[in-house]
C-alpha cells in the first residue's frame, strides 16, 4: 500500500511511489519488460537475473504522476531465496509468463502463492495483481499458449485484468504498467472506501452503546 493512502491525503506536488514486482518463470522475459518500459531498449541476449533488480521511471497516468519503482526478479529456483526477501510492501505484482512456453503458464499459480506468502497478504482478491503474456510477436505456429486458457485462469483467480505484450515490438509494455496502476486505484478506492464505512459503522455502534447505556442508567 502506498504512504498516502497510510498517512492521509496525498501530497499535492509529489508523486506517489509505486513498488512494482515483476514474476515468472526464468526466461520468459522480465528483464527485457522492464527495460522496454524504462530504458526504450531490448537485448536479443539478455542474461538470467540474479536475485533482484530495481529501475525507477516517472510517468503521469491519467493526469497523476507516479514514480513507478519496478522490481525484476529471478525466476530461476535456485534464487527463490534471494528473491522474496524484497516481496514485502509491493503496490502491484505483475504475473509473467511467455506464450510459447508452457510451463511458465502453468507456473503462474505458484508464483502467485509464493507472492502472497512471502508478502504476507490474506485476501488475494483485494490485491492489485496483472497477468502479462510475454512474447506476443512470435509467430502463431510457435505459440502454445491460447488466450481462452489464459482468460480462463484470471477468471478464475478473481478476474486478474491480463494483457498479451511483446517487449522485442514494443507492443502493450507501457500499457501492462497502465492496466496495474488502473487496476492499483481501483482496488485503493475500495479499500479507502470500505474502511470508511466500517469506521462509520464503529462510530454508529459506540453512539448505539452510548445511548443504550444512557438507557440502562434512566
Ligand atoms: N521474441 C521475444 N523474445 C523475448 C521477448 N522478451 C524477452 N525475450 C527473450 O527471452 C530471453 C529471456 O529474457 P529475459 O528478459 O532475460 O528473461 P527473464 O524472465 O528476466 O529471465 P530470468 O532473469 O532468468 O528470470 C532473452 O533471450 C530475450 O531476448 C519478447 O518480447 N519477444
Amino acid at each position: 500500500m502506498a504512504s498516502h493512502a497510510l498517512g492521509g491525503p496525498r501530497p499535492g506536488n509529489r508523486n506517489v511511489l509505486l513498488k512494482i514486482v515483476i514474476l515468472g518463470d526464468g526466461g520468459v522475459g522480465k528483464s527485457c519488460l522492464m527495460n522496454r518500459y524504462v530504458n526504450n531498449q531490448f537485448n536479443d541476449n539478455s542474461f538470467h537475473t540474479i536475485g533482484v533488480e530495481f529501475l525507477n521511471k516517472d510517468v503521469k497516468i491519467n493526469d497523476e504522476t507516479y514514480t513507478m519503482q519496478i522490481w525484476d526478479t529471478a525466476g530461476q529456483e535456485r534464487f527463490k531465496s534471494l528473491r522474496t526477501p524484497f516481496y514485502r510492501g509491493t503496490d502491484i505484482c505483475m504475473l509473467t509468463f511467455a506464450v510459447d512456453d508452457r510451463t511458465s503458464f502453468k507456473n503462474l499459480t505458484m508464483w502467485k502463492n509464493e507472492f502472497l506468502h512471502y508478502a504476507n497478504i490474506k485476501d488475494a482478491s483485494t490485491f492489485p495483481f496483472i497477468v502479462v503474456a510475454s512474447k506476443a510477436d512470435i509467430g502463431a505456429d510457435k505459440r502454445v499458449v491460447t488466450e481462452s486458457e489464459i482468460k480462463c485462469w484470471c477468471e478464475v483467480n478473481d478476474n486478474i485484468p491480463y494483457i498479451e505484450t511483446s517487449s522485442k515490438d514494443a507492443i502493450n509494455v507501457e500499457t501492462a504498467f497502465a492496466l496495474g496502476v488502473d487496476s492499483w486505484k481501483r482496488l485503493e478506492e475500495a479499500f479507502d472506501k470500505t474502511n470508511n464505512y466500517v469506521a462509520d459503522t464503529v462510530n454508529l455502534s459506540r453512539l448505539a452503546q452510548r445511548n443504550s447505556s444512557k438507557c440502562c442508567s434512566n
